[in-house]
């Protein structure tokens, strides 16, 4: 006698299950929202320009794409908790995104997008000069400048004291086919605890500089190059990371034949992580 397969379940039954997940995540939000008035008080919020904590911020997104497994992509699971963290350090204490849209706006507003949502006000500009001073001037906003390139140097007005910092390059989680793949440092006030200090950015002025001398730079250090023709020179804003130090740089500008005028550190960020892209084959 052969016994019938079970059956499957109805739709009706998957709804439900559905709805009472639904129900278990939204209620879970509710509650994550309810910590933050105790965050407030036991960080000290309010006193130290931005909400924002990078250090904490690299590591969450970090250990959320280790644990991750399954059919529901990473650029969902990824896009989701930018925004729950956005807006909960938006809740804290409100912000607003500067983007620098001189070099491109529709890679720029997905970037903002992606990593802030849509709760937390977007401000454009026409240059990363702009964007900048609109968080000298402010308490703790942010503001999002291309990584890579620049037509002025931006990073100048990061070296004195008080003045704000580059505390973060985006994406944390970086694939070949990254939804909001544009390299973007984030500019803002935070408290140096908060800092992840495994990438210093250097602000560093030469004289002397021309492409011969990028070209024997660039297998020691990533340099963002803008030329100061007063000096025949160029403002440099330069990653250190932990295979490279300042000092090596400088003796290789020197010795490719430029002569250094000043530095001056001018932020850190997380060390680069990289995942495969999504649907790559396991090596
Ligand atoms: C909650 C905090 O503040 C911000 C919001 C976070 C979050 O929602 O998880 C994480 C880091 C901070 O940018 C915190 O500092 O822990």
């Amino acid at each position: 006698m052969s016994t019938l397969p079970p059956s499957p379940p109805s739709l009706a039954n998957l709804r439900r299950e559905i709805d009472s997940i639904d129900e278990q995540v939204h209620n879970l939000l509710m509650q994550r929202a309810d910590i933050i008035d105790r965050l407030i008080s036991v960080k000290q919020t309010q006193e130290v320009g931005s909400a924002f904590r990078p250090a904490r911020e690299a590591d969450m997104m970090r250990r959320l794409v280790q644990r991750h497994h399954g059919i529901l992509p990473l650029d969902t699971v990824e896009s989701i908790w930018r925004v729950i963290i956005a807006t909960f350090t938006y809740v804290q204490a409100p912000f607003s995104v500067h983007a620098d849209l001189s070099l491109g706006e529709s890679a720029m507003r997905d970037s903002a997008r992606f990593h802030f949502g849509f709760t937390v006000p977007f401000v454009p500009h026409f240059s990363a000069q702009a964007a900048v001073d609109g968080v000298s001037r402010s308490k703790g906003d942010l503001a999002l400048v291309s990584a890579t390139s620049s037509r002025t140097p931006w990073w100048v007005a990061l070296e004195t004291a008080g003045a704000p910092k580059i505390i973060a390059r985006l994406p944390f989680i970086e694939r070949a086919d990254h939804p909001a793949a544009l390299p973007v440092f984030v500019v803002s006030r935070v408290a140096d605890s908060a800092m992840v200090t495994e990438v210093e950015m250097w602000s560093v002025r030469v004289s002397g500089w021309n492409a011969e001398i990028a070209r024997a730079l660039s297998p020691l250090a990533e340099i963002v190059a803008v030329p100061d023709t007063a000096f025949d020179g160029a403002a440099l804003l330069i990653s250190i990371t932990a295979a490279t130090s300042l000092e090596a740089v400088k003796a290789a500008l020197v010795e490719a034949g430029a002569s250094l005028r000043s530095s001056a550190l001018v932020g850190s960020h997380a060390t680069r992580y990289m995942v495969p892209p999504t649907g790559a084959p396991k090596t």
